[in-house]
């Protein structure tokens, strides 16, 4: 179990961390989101004791990450690149990071085999690639068997079969009763992972909920409708009082309808003798509440920085 309690970073005039107070169980994928900027690494950091809180606090099992005797058997965590020795091969990096906790070389070999690096394991960690490297990363936060687990973007730069290996690792994780906590920018494979999902923006705590009732509490269901006669039926559904936005992209232009159903779109269509030739209802999917509720709290700074990172988190 995680617990942040009020807590605060501050870089000079920069309020990274704002107050922030939840809980991340066991048993359950927890997902972290928010946009660049938004603190989340910041508050990675601080879990594992490699930034101090300006305020406020956050423990791990009831303590204070520094305070556990054998801190690699009570939490594993993947941040950003560690420095990790590029002309070491995999086996040694795992087995120097064991001998500083008492682990012994046996455990070694079984992460490897877990994290399908087996026989690559005589490799200069060098010529890794980047989704190998995250591999080795993952390894190294399950060499202490730990209870907890802190994954920063731990899908980034694994392939497909890479990504669907960690997604099945992490749930089995969470079954045996851990505690497991990541973040990622993929937000149609966090909608596939985690169950719970906490929502920062700006440093702030934005949500802290079972991801069903984030998505739907966030009403961002539509329904796309397909007719010859698509002005007539958007001022008709304009009128209603629905939103509906015209996508030109595909072949066959479309309304996309939000703000009602589909039986009242197609009740309308009848009683104004218009065609329907689709009526498809979607359900809205993690992306569309994500966004929806981040477009309030982007952090204008970075996006001043970089314009292209402006919804892509
Ligand atoms: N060491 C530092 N010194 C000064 N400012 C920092 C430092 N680390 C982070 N920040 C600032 O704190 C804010 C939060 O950064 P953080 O890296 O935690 O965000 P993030 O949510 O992880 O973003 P991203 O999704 O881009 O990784 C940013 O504005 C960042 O510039």
């Amino acid at each position: 179990m995680i617990e942040a309690q009020a807590l605060t970073k501050r870089y000079d005039a920069k309020l990274a961390v704002d107050d922030l107070s939840f809980t991340v169980r066991p048993g359950v994928v927890t997902g972290f989101l928010g946009p660049n900027g938004a603190g989340k690494s910041t508050t990675m950091r601080m879990m594992i004791g490699l930034d101090r809180p300006s305020s406020g606090s956050v423990s791990i099992n009831g303590r204070p990450y520094a305070e556990h005797a054998a801190p690699l058997h009570e939490v594993g965590a993947l941040l950003e690149a560690r420095g990790i020795h590029p002309g070491r091969s995999a086996r040694n990096h795992l087995r120097a990071l064991a001998l500083t906790s008492g682990i012994s070389r046996g455990r070694v070999d079984q992460v490897l085999d877990m994290v399908g690096l087996t026989s690559v394991a005589g490799q200069r960690v060098g010529s890794f690639s980047l989704g190998m490297g995250q591999r080795l990363g993952v390894a190294a936060a399950l060499l202490g068997d730990p209870h907890t687990l802190i994954l920063d973007e731990p899908v980034n730069g694994l392939d497909l079969d890479g990504i669907r290996w960690i997604r099945a690792l992490l749930r089995r994780l969470a079954d045996e009763g851990r505690t497991v906590f990541l973040s990622s920018h993929l937000m149609s494979e966090m909608a596939v992972t985690a169950d719970h999902v906490i929502v920062i923006g700006q440093g702030r705590l934005l949500r802290d909920q079972p991801m069903a009732d984030f998505i739907r509490e966030a009403d961002v269901d539509s329904i796309r409708v397909v007719t010859p006669d698509r002005e007539r039926l958007a001022q008709a559904l304009e009128r209603s009082g629905a939103t509906v936005t015209t996508d030109q992209d595909s072949t066959e232009p479309a309304l996309t309808v939000a703000g009602t159903t589909a039986r009242e779109v197609g009740t309308l269509a009848a009683e104004a003798g218009i065609t329907l030739w689709e009526l498809t209802p979607s359900a809205g999917s993690l992306e569309d509440a994500y966004l929806a509720l981040t477009r309030e709290s982007l952090d204008y700074q970075d996006r001043a920085d970089d314009p292209s990172q402006e919804l892509a988190s």
